[in-house]
């Protein structure tokens, strides 16, 4: 089965990704594919340096994240900018990942896809699993996180679709407002549901 993770920035993917580490299931992780992808000398590095400017890299030839975040976050234009360049890359690796776990037997693949509703890319997986959160928890919790300002925390709640509209299209979804534990209770709860583990 393949189970495609999602919610919205900082809702508790990676916190419900790492349960699922530890209980062996393999994970194809698509914010690490993204870091892959823009390493110096790879060809989306360059399409960003030219739509962007060499000033988007660091003095060692690295992407500078903080800077380019704080351009797409608050530029609906330049995040499409962006996604148009990266994403087609992402996708073909991710997939690459999934399969290659297929092809060694894995009967369940996690493949943690924060924009999986955006991108639409549900039919890359057969389960939906939805992490969610209380808006003001997403933001405090965000906003320590990144050590960011509330208008910057905002902004990026707001560059993704609501987790109402998630909930939607949804098999499950994990309510992560309460202990990390309550959590992990309730993903226990849903892979037997699903006849896993
Ligand atoms: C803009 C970048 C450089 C900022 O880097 P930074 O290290 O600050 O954040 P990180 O990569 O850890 O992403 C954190 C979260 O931001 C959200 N996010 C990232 N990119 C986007 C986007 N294009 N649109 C909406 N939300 C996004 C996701 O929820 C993600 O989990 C980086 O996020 C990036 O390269 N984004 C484009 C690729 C992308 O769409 N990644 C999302 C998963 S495919
Ligand atoms: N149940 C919880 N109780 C307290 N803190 C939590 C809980 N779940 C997650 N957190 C914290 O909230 C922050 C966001 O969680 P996490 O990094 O798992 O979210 P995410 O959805 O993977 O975010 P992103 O989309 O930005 O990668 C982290 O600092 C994490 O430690």
């Amino acid at each position: 089965m393949i189970i495609g993770l999602t919610g919205s920035i900082a809702s508790g993917k990676s916190t419900v990704a790492k349960m699922l580490e530890e209980m062996n299931f393999p994970i194809v992780d698509a914010d690490q594919v993204a870091r892959v992808v823009v390493e110096p000398g790879k060809q989306a590095l360059q399409e960003i340096v030219e739509q962007f400017g060499e000033d988007i890299l660091l003095e060692d030839g690295q992407l500078n994240r903080q800077k380019l975040g704080s351009i797409i976050f608050h530029d609906p234009s330049k995040r499409t900018v962006l996604n148009d360049i990266m994403h087609p890359a992402i996708r073909k690796e991710m997939l690459a990942q999934r399969d290659c776990w297929v092809e060694q037997g894995a009967e369940v693949v996690v493949m943690d896809i924060p924009l999986l509703f955006e991108s639409k890319l549900q039919h890359f997986v057969e389960k939906i699993l939805v992490v969610s959160v209380k808006e003001d928890t997403q933001l405090t919790r965000l906003m320590e996180r990144n050590q960011l300002s509330e208008e910057d925390a905002k902004a990026r709640i707001s560059s993704q679709l609501p987790l109402s509209v998630k909930e939607d299209g949804a098999d499950a979804v994990i309510y992560n407002n309460d202990s990390v534990e309550k959590t992990k209770e309730q993903l226990r709860y849903i892979l037997k549901e699903w006849g896993i583990q």
